[in-house]
């Protein structure tokens, strides 16, 4: 993962556009799944808590334990927001997460729609702040954190 594959002016634009969403972040992080299973409805059942998974999105939207989730979420690209400099410091906790929801049943593909349901979150909340640059600035912070991801799936399939 390169941090300076990034521009200094896309960090900023991506440091600045989080700083306005994360004043209440749990409201966009609920737009983001709430598009997520619009998009893909599958992702539900692998939700499960105690054994029993939702019967609707709804009713999993409404749940403690996947708002806890959620908040999981968002601490992971809030700690990659402020990693900007530094991205490389998370490879290996991001590898042991995508083994993680590997190990779950979660398809690699799935987090291309994560991806564009973050990105529909940030024009939802951002409004006109929400530009050309900077939704090209977090696809790419966004590909960055799925491709180290990634590799969870690759050390799985190599047996490792
Ligand atoms: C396809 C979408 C996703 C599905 C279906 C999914 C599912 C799950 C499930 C079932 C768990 C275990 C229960 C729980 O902790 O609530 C989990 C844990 C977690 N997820 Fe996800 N997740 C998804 C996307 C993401 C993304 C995009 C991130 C961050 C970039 C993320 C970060 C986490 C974290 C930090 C944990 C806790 C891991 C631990 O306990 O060590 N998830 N996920």
């Amino acid at each position: 993962m390169e941090g300076d594959a990034l521009s200094d002016a896309e960090k900023q634009m991506i440091r600045d556009t989080w700083s306005q969403v994360t004043e209440d972040p749990l409201v966009h992080g609920i737009v983001w799944f709430t598009r997520l299973f619009d998009l893909e409805p599958d992702l539900v059942p692998l939700f499960k808590y105690n054994g029993v998974c939702y019967s609707s999105a709804q009713d999993c939207l409404a749940s403690p334990d996947f708002l806890d989730h959620i908040r999981k979420v968002l601490s992971v690209i809030d700690a990659a927001v402020t990693s900007l400099e530094s991205l490389s410091s998370l490879e290996e906790y991001l590898t042991g997460l995508g083994r993680k929801h590997k190990a779950i049943g979660v398809k690699m593909a799935s987090f291309n729609t994560v991806g564009e349901s973050l990105l529909y979150a940030l024009e939802k909340g951002l409004g006109e702040n929400f530009t050309p640059d900077t939704r090209a600035s977090w696809a790419r912070l966004y590909a960055m954190v799925v491709d180290v991801m990634s590799r969870g799936w690759q050390i799985d399939k190599n047996g490792d």
